[in-house]
């Protein structure tokens, strides 16, 4: 398998390979190409967890209409340190510079493995290429992470940890938006039975054309909750109100994004989000990803409490369970909200 970051120094490359060039962006969903500048919603997630009543229920009203309206936001102050943050990003960047020996270990695995690396989506199936490689990790309930470089496994421990307190919490002030119980979603869920949480690192070496390669088409991601950081170059696009909107976060911020399950489990309440990864001809970027999820067994539906045949709320999606969803999002196409259309009743 020959990843991006080889093919970039291999060789002088002043053009994409033909494998490369994807004209998905513009097929996708005609209209949407409008670059909008726009303020993205801040959550302040010390207010959440230690401000007093009134704040607290003032950010949970904005969590509300924050997942109601845009389905992404910044989360601020939320208590994972700024060293944890960079160091993740620079023992990303040391695995992707490992000799390719080391990083081989972990090539070409399937979905379930605990570590991955790879390149582009599905290199098997996609029609094009996408100008990423990446390292997918299985982190919870059972850890897992690359034994090189030195520290890594450490750097990943906590960083995971610390994503996952606060899309815990999250899930809570989301829960009460929503007017039900604080624990409703986990326990519905079945949470604390073994959330899932996997780490995607994603790499995106310089492109020398950067407007006909895509580093990962338009899509929504699978599970609750997706908490993201990147290193200092921007490249994130997400859709809101029919227009691609560029992301650069806040330093020290998490960047949140609603999932699929999101979705499902609110009865289309709070909707999943499209969004793309865009690349530059200057420098890598790399972002990293942590999707939060029900433990692999359970069957996500809407929420029995957010359904309602009288006020005709009758369930909009059909059950299936995390593990049958991330299956079938791997087994096709990453494209827009193809898997998720599939539930819709
Ligand atoms: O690179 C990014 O900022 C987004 C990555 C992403 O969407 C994903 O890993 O699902
Ligand atoms: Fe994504």
């Amino acid at each position: 398998m020959l990843c991006v970051k080889q093919l970039v120094e291999s060789g002088c490359l002043t053009t994409v390979p033909s494998k490369y060039v994807s004209r998905r962006s513009l097929e996708y969903s005609e209209g949407r190409f409008a670059d909008q500048e726009v303020v993205i919603p801040i959550i302040d997630f010390s207010l959440l967890t230690c401000g007093n009543a009134e704040q607290r229920s003032k950010v949970i009203e904005d969590l509300g209409n924050t997942c109601r309206e845009w389905g992404f936001f910044m989360v601020i102050n939320h208590g994972v340190p700024q060293k944890v943050m960079d160091d993740m990003i620079r023992g990303s960047q040391g695995f992707f510079d490992l000799i390719d020996e080391e990083k081989h270990e972990y090539a070409g695995r399937a979905l379930f493995e605990p570590i991955r690396w790879g390149t582009s989506f599905n290199a098997t199936a996609d029609k094009a290429f996408f100008w990423r490689d990446f390292l997918k990790v299985h982190v919870h309930p059972h850890f897992n992470a690359p034994k090189s470089p030195t520290g890594f496994s450490e750097i990943i421990e906590e960083y995971c940890k610390g994503a996952r307190e606060v899309a815990d919490q999250l899930l809570r002030g989301i829960s009460k938006s929503l007017g039900l119980e604080e624990t409703y979603i986990e326990n519905i869920m079945d949470m604390k039975s073994g959330a899932h949480q996997l780490l995607v690192i994603n790499m995106y070496p310089p492109c020398p054309q950067p407007d006909v390669a895509m580093g990962l088409p338009p899509h929504s991601d699978h599970g609750l909750l997706t908490l993201l950081t990147q290193n200092e170059l921007s490249g994130l696009q997400v859709i809101h109100n029919g227009n691609w909107v560029s992301v650069n976060p806040l330093p020290n911020s998490f960047f949140v994004i609603t999932g699929d399950h999101m979705e499902i489990l609110t009865n289309g309440k709070y909707k999943s989000v499209v969004h793309r990864a865009l690349v530059n001809d200057k420098a890598t970027r790399i972002s990293v990803g942590t999707a939060h999820g029900p433990p692999l067994e359970t069957v996500v539906r809407p929420a029995p409490k957010l359904v309602d045949y009288k006020a005709q709320q009758p369930p909009a999606y059909r059950g299936i369970k995390y593990k049958e969803f991330l299956e079938l999002q791997q087994c096709n196409q990453l494209n827009g909200k193809s898997c998720l259309n599939r539930l819709r009743i």
